[in-house]
């Protein structure tokens, strides 16, 4: 049965303005880091960045990877440092999450984990791609229902789709045998559903923004940096990149169509270990 969806009134003709959040690694220690990046630190400045940009959002969205140690801590954590932003948050879980410990703790007045976000012309779908236990994504069949049944009851609004993976390969071999196994499908069967205008995602660690030229209309493809540690873009190898953490604004306008940046730390505090070949 289709949850019922949580809902933003928006004026008639107004657009819908998101921040994205992605992939912060955290631990239940403050001092955790990754490849030598602090990622509470790398998450607070993100903060900062957002919070010193006054873009006047709606909502956030965070899209996964929360945790880096699994721990129920890493979890609060991250419900406090975004606390400045004074923002509604909508999460949904990335490989190295665990739902459970997450939905446990991932709790305060403005943190929703709805499926389905309706706000004024445009309805977004929050997709859970994980794989217990495996690092690479999948779409299971009651996922593509939800889509389905979603669209089937709000057809008239214009329809956003977020999850972890990214379903098409973002161009580092390492890395891209972790995609969402079923992207091309997944693709396919989207190219089918005229409302859906966009596809967003994190797990890349790096931006990426193209378009997939379905039959009938087009699908607006966007990844967003992680708020720590960032992947070089095509290395076949394991690379990190010096690129700072990032976030991305969008404007989901009453046309259907989007408006989208990424943003970053200024300056270059977080530097990772250059010479890492994993975690
Ligand atoms: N050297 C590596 N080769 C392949 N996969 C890796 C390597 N290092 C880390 N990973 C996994 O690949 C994942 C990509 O991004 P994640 O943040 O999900 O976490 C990463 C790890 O789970
Ligand atoms: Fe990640």
């Amino acid at each position: 049965m289709l949850q019922e969806a949580i809902s933003y009134s928006i004026a008639a003709g107004e657009s819908v303005r998101l921040v994205q959040v992605t992939d912060p690694h955290l631990f239940a220690d403050d001092e955790g880091q990754l490849l030598g990046v602090n990622t509470a630190n790398s998450l607070n400045a993100v903060v900062d960045t957002i919070a010193a940009c006054r873009y006047p959002a709606h909502f956030l969205l965070a899209t996964g990877d929360i945790s880096q140690d699994y721990s129920p801590q890493s979890y609060r954590n991250f419900v406090k440092a975004i606390e400045p932003l004074n923002l509604p948050c909508h999460y949904l879980p990335g490989n190295h999450d665990d739902p459970r410990v997450m939905h446990l703790n991932m709790q305060g007045e403005q943190i929703y984990g709805h499926q389905r976000i309706l706000a004024g012309d445009w309805q977004i779908i929050l997709l859970d791609s994980t794989v217990y236990g495996k690092p690479g994504g999948h779409l299971v069949e009651s996922e593509f229902n939800l889509i389905e049944q979603a669209v089937a009851a709000c057809p008239e609004h214009h329809t956003l789709l977020v999850m972890h993976h990214n379903p098409i390969l973002a161009g580092c071999a390492w890395l891209d045998q972790h995609c969402l196994a079923n992207g091309d499908e997944f693709m396919q069967r989207m190219a089918e559903i005229p409302q859906v205008k966009g596809v967003l995602w994190g797990h890349i660690h790096q931006q990426l923004d193209q378009i997939y030229s379905g039959r009938n209309h087009d699908i607006q493809l966007m990844a967003t940096p992680s708020t720590c540690i960032q992947f070089k873009p095509q290395s076949d190898y394991f690379a990190l990149d010096a690129l700072q953490p990032g976030y991305r604004l969008l404007e989901l306008r009453a046309d259907g169509s989007m408006l989208s940046n990424v943003f970053r730390v200024p300056g270059e505090r977080f530097s990772p270990d250059k010479d890492a070949s994993g975690y």
